[in-house]
């Protein structure tokens, strides 16, 4: 699919009905612009919490001292996202090297609006006039210490490039996050397991070194810390999935991972498979909302929604899912955070 056929899934919800009856509320487009908006609010609340959540766990409380201990966090398809914009705010002196990949029209759509407003410059701590933020000539990519935004089609990425050919800055020895909020599910399942391996195993894996011979050899054993999230529709093959499933093709959007990765194990087995073989964890968005969230902020989102549109709001959260891996990489820490969190046994 070419970048200017991706619609947002994200944004797409926006304009999904309550739909009572049939299709039980899934974009089928007879919504009140009031209560799509309501719900939304929740929906994108609690992504976004559950998200945040596995980031800080990754990243560890704030400290002035955590500077040094810093890491890493690659953000695949990240789009008009605004998570950089909060993480950077709340740890300054900056302990993060945040990337963000999309297509040049994203990329480039996202640096002019950086360009223009200056509370989003204060959120990541740049000054603009400072030599430390390089963007190029094309507008569509920028650099600075901490950040990072790289105009590329992931399916490009390949092991026959060099770092500084595919994404400058990336640093190989920190512990790492990918996040592919609503992206990989765009590309097919073989492209999406090649964008996946080629962080796992070329950007992040053991490092090879020639030795004085010419033979490759191993000069670390250990990988690098690496972890994935993943946000992503799930659930395709009941009812309500067929209806979402359908009313997407209708709209021109097939979500060509779908199928593959339809439940929370096929999620979990595909981290595994993928090279996160730590841990695996995965949990409906319905399931999070009950065991995440607590019941003061539940009833505070909660009344945004009329009581009697909770039921479908629920039918909808089910067929959305997080799932997180992780592998250590040698004796490291770096996800033992991860370990607290509440996953959803089962299917
Ligand atoms: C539904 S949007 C999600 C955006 C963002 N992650 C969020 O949650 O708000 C999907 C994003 O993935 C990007 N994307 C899809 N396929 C891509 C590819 N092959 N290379 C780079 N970006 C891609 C799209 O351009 C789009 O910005």
């Amino acid at each position: 699919m070419a970048a200017s056929q991706i619609p947002n899934l994200n944004l797409l919800r926006r304009g999904r009905g309550r739909g009572r009856g049939g299709s039980r509320g899934v974009e089928d487009g007879h919504s009140t612009r009031t209560s799509a908006k309501d719900r939304v609010v929740q929906g994108t609340y609690v992504r976004t919490t559950a998200i945040d959540q596995l980031v800080s766990h990754f990243l560890g409380s704030y400290s002035p001292e955590s500077q040094h201990q810093k890491k890493q966090i690659v953000s695949l398809g990240a789009g008009s996202d605004t998570r950089v914009f909060r993480l950077f705010a709340s740890r300054r002196p900056c302990d993060v090297i945040y990337h963000e990949i999309d297509f040049a029209v994203n990329t480039s759509a996202k640096i002019r609006a950086i360009r223009s407003t200056p509370n989003l410059q204060r959120a990541l701590g740049l000054d603009p006039s400072s030599n430390d933020v390089t963007v190029s000539e094309a507008g569509d990519a920028l650099h600075t210490p901490s950040y990072h935004i790289h105009p590329c089609d992931l399916r490009s990425l390949s092991p026959n490039l060099s770092l500084t050919e595919a994404l400058p800055g990336i640093d190989r020895s920190l512990p790492t996050l990918l996040i592919s909020e609503c992206c990989l599910i765009y590309l097919s399942p073989t492209e999406a397991a090649q964008v996946v391996t080629f962080f796992t195993e070329h950007l992040f894996g053991p490092t090879h070194e020639p030795s004085e011979s010419g033979e490759t050899q191993q000069s670390s054993p250990a990988a690098t810390p690496l972890g994935l999230i993943l946000y992503e529709p799930i659930r395709p093959n009941d009812p309500f999935g067929r209806t979402m499933v359908s009313n997407l093709a209708t709209r021109g959007i097939q979500l060509q991972t779908l199928n593959k990765y339809a439940s929370l194990e096929a999620q979990r087995a595909r981290l595994f498979e993928q090279g996160f073989g730590t841990g695996q964890a995965a949990a409906d968005i319905d399931f999070i909302w009950e065991r995440w969230v607590d019941e003061e902020e539940k009833e505070r989102v909660a009344s945004l929604e009329m009581l009697d549109e909770m039921e479908e709001w629920r039918l909808l959260a089910r067929h959305y899912c997080i799932s997180w891996g992780w592998r250590n990489g040698g004796n490291s820490a770096a996800f033992n955070g991860w370990t607290t969190l509440q996953a959803q046994p089962g299917e």
